[in-house]
């Protein structure tokens, strides 16, 4: 089955506020989709409601194909070493080929640290190697280059553009340039209610 997204006439309220309505979008194999606006706009807000984690104030989302999420937390044990807490993911996931990733994302040498003390860019590549050997065709990324130096976000686009090249779809919420081939971009400034 190929993975698709469609979203059609979002509106978000978030407590008495109304944010943004009546956004659409559809995306289907290889497509980069950006959010883009300001601090507060509501990026975040839409990231958890296209991936089903926040009920839209009115409009629908509908997707096939399994959902995978980076956002501010980590979902790895924080007192396991890198190795064992990626690993416990692996066994879940079945990931096959796990050193072309660790390799691309510079973790070899982080493999026995606790990921408690991870620095802030260590913990986001550690994420995006947990979320690239889950096999999941549909990737939200909320603000997925923050705290990555530079060589970092090279190497996180590159993952990104490896998993559209081969079939996937990537929702990236960044207030900043990603060095990727984008599809459309959004500017939730334009959707205001
Ligand atoms: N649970 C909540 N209840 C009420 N208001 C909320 C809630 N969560 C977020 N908000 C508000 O909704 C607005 C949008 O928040 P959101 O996190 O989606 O913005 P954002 O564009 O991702 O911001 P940033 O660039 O700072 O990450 C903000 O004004 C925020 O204070």
């Amino acid at each position: 089955m190929q993975a698709q997204l469609t979203a059609t006439d979002i509106a978000c309220r978030r407590g008495d506020r109304l944010l943004f309505k009546g956004l659409s979008l559809t995306c289907g194999p290889g497509d980069i989709v950006q959010i883009t606006g300001a601090n507060g706009v509501g990026k975040s807000s839409l990231i958890r409601i296209l991936s089903g984690l926040l009920r839209p104030f009115a409009g629908q989302v509908r997707s096939s194909g399994e959902i995978g999420l980076i956002d501010e937390r980590l979902a790895l044990d924080p007192n396991q070493p890198l190795g064992k807490a990626l690993a416990f993911w692996q066994r879940l996931d079945m990931t096959r080929d796990t050193k072309r990733t660790l390799d691309l994302l510079q973790l070899e040498p982080l493999l026995d640290v606790p990921v408690r003390y991870l620095s802030t860019g260590q913990k986001k590549r550690a994420a995006f190697a947990r979320l690239a050997g889950s096999d999941c065709p549909i990737w939200f990324l909320d603000e997925p280059l923050n705290g990555l130096d530079m060589e970092a976000q090279k190497s996180v686009e590159a993952l990104v553009a490896r998993h559209c090249e081969n079939g996937g779809i990537a929702v990236v919420a960044s207030h900043q340039d990603i060095g990727l081939r984008v599809k459309e971009a959004i500017a939730i400034e334009d959707y205001a209610a």
